[in-house]
C-alpha cells in the first residue's frame, strides 16, 4: 500500500479498528427481535438485515430503514424518549442499552492488525481522523485507549450537531477531510459497512477501502470500493 501517495486516513470505528460491530449486531438483533416478538410477528430479524438497513448509519436511521424495509411505521418520536416508548427513537435507545451494558461489562481492545496499521501510519505521520456515525465513538475509541492517534474524532454527535447528513452521505468524511486540511482526492477512506463505502465513494476521496468483516467482497466492490481486504494489517506500508 503506496501510503506516500495521500495526505490522510479516514477511519471508520465500528469493525473497523475495533470489533464493536459484534456488539451492535448483537444489540440490534435482541432489540428487533423482541420487539418484532412482542408484535406478534413470525419472521425474524436476522445478520442479513442489519448489513442492508442497519449497518453503518446512524441510529435512528437504522432504525427507520429496518422498520420501513417491514412496512412498519412508527412515529420518530425524539431522543429523551424512554426506551420503553414505542418510537424510532425509543427502539434506538433501548438498543443502546443493551450495548453499553456489554462495552461496560466486557470492555474493548482494538483489531490486532488495525493497531499495527494506526502505529506505522502514525510513525510516517499522516494525520488520521475517525468517521463514525455511532453516538458511543468517544466512548468505544476511549476504552480501546486508541483516541490520542487522531486529530479529529467526527461522531454521531457532531453530525447532529452540525446537521451533517449521516452515511451513505459522503458529508461526514468530507468534515473530517476539512478539518485536517485535505482535498478528499488525497485522503483515504477505510470502511467495513456498505454505507460507508457509498459514501466514501459519493466523496470521490483517492481511495476507498473495504474491509470485509462480513458485508461480503463483491458488495463492497459494488457499494464503491476500489481494494477490498480482509483485515487492515494487509495495509501496512
Ligand atoms: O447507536 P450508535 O452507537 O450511535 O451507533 C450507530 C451505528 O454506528 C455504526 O458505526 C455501526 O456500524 C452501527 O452498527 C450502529 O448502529
Amino acid at each position: 500500500m503506496a501510503w506516500t501517495n495521500y495526505r490522510a486516513a479516514l477511519f471508520d470505528l465500528d469493525g473497523v479498528l475495533t470489533p464493536t460491530t459484534d456488539i451492535h449486531m448483537r444489540a440490534w438483533a435482541q432489540m428487533f427481535n423482541d420487539y418484532l416478538h412482542a408484535r406478534g410477528t413470525d419472521d425474524p430479524y436476522t445478520d442479513d438485515d442489519y448489513f442492508a438497513y442497519v449497518d453503518g448509519r446512524p441510529r435512528y436511521e437504522g432504525v427507520a430503514c429496518f422498520l420501513s424495509s417491514r412496512h412498519i411505521n412508527l412515529p420518530l418520536g425524539d431522543s429523551s424518549d424512554a426506551p420503553t416508548a414505542e418510537t424510532i427513537a425509543g427502539l434506538g435507545n433501548r438498543k443502546n442499552e443493551y450495548f453499553n451494558q456489554v462495552l461496560a461489562r466486557d470492555g474493548i481492545a482494538p483489531y490486532p492488525g488495525s493497531l499495527h496499521l494506526l502505529h506505522a501510519l502514525r510513525d510516517l505521520g499522516l494525520p488520521m481522523a475517525v468517521v463514525s456515525s455511532s453516538r458511543n465513538a468517544e466512548a468505544v475509541l476511549g476504552a480501546a485507549g486508541i483516541r490520542d492517534l487522531f486529530v479529529t474524532v467526527v461522531d454521531g454527535n457532531v453530525s447532529r450537531d452540525l446537521g451533517l447528513k449521516g452515511k451513505p452521505a459522503p458529508d461526514t468524511f468530507l468534515h473530517a477531510a476539512r478539518i485536517l486540511g485535505v482535498e478528499p482526492a488525497q485522503a483515504v477512506v477505510l470502511e467495513d459497512a456498505l454505507s460507508g463505502v457509498a459514501a466514501g465513494h459519493a466523496g470521490d476521496f483517492g481511495l476507498v477501502v473495504g474491509v470485509d468483516r462480513g458485508a461480503g467482497a463483491d458488495a463492497l466492490r459494488a457499494a464503491g470500493a476500489d481494494l477490498v481486504v480482509e483485515d487492515c494489517e494487509e495495509l501496512l506500508p
